[in-house]
């Protein structure tokens, strides 16, 4: 499904955010990408939806190289990606319905189908009471569950999270990953940039680890990896 090879990204005038990074990802995987602040976890995301171009090394999805697709056919295969932002990027002056009822807009989905599915992805992140609350007035952990729904609503084949359970409670954390958990069984493929530890250990996924840039280990999963907050605290 995905496939990078000796990927670079060097943002001018020369900041190496990526550098010689592979990585395979099977139909149907659930990978964990991890690593500090500054690692490269968003730009390889960003890279994987065509939102980005690598300077050197292939970006492939579902076997096409993203350098020799068209604008147009770069859009068509960014329907079948269901991106959740680490900022967002929701419409803050529409409701969360619309918001959420976008990225099925554009495939064309029945009436029926959007306002039965927003319902029960809102019910599913505890959002029921705010279906027709104007963006911009929820708080940052709501925008992010609305993010994440908006993501997740098409049914994509990838599902490209980034962050998202940065900024939420432990119970609706659960929710979320419970939402993530189901896309999975149902056949979807997930990538998953997080810093939380307590979202992966114990859940037997692949976890692949950046470092400055570069990939140092794929962990055992059940294996702690290095991470943000592993110095320990001199007393
Ligand atoms: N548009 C840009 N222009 C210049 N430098 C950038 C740009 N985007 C990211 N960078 C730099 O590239 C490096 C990797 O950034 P990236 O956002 O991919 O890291 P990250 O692992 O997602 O970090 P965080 O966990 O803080 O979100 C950082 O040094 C960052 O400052």
């Amino acid at each position: 499904m995905v496939e990078l090879i000796k990927v670079a990204k060097i943002y001018p005038p020369s900041v190496e955010a990526l550098s010689d990074v592979s990585l395979s990802v099977k139909q149907g995987e659930m990978v964990f990408l991890t690593g500090r602040s500054g690692a490269g976890k968003t730009t390889l995301l960003r890279l994987l939806c065509g939102l980005e171009t690598p300077t050197r090394g292939l970006v492939e999805i579902g076997g096409n190289d993203l350098a020799k697709l068209s604008r147009a056919a770069i859009q068509r295969l960014r329907r079948s990606i269901g991106m959740a932002y680490q900022d967002f990027k929701l419409l803050p002056d529409k409701s969360v319905a619309e918001n959420i009822a976008i990225s099925m807009e554009v495939s064309y989905r029945s009436r029926t189908f959007i306002r039965k599915r927003t319902r029960y992805l809102l019910d599913r992140l505890d959002l029921t009471d705010k279906l027709r609350a104007r963006v911009g007035d929820l708080s940052r952990g709501e925008q992010q569950r609305v993010a994440i729904a908006r993501a997740v609503a098409n049914k994509p084949e990838l599902i490209l999270a980034d962050e998202p359970t940065g900024n939420l409670d432990g119970e609706t954390t659960e929710r979320v990953m419970e939402l993530f958990r189901q896309c999975h069984r149902q056949g979807a493929t997930l990538i998953i940039a997080t810093h939380d530890l307590s979202i992966f250990q114990g859940t037997g996924h692949r976890v692949v680890e950046l470092r400055a840039g570069r990939r140092v280990q794929t962990t055992d999963p059940d294996r702690t990896p290095s991470l943000p907050g592993e110095a320990k605290a001199e007393i």
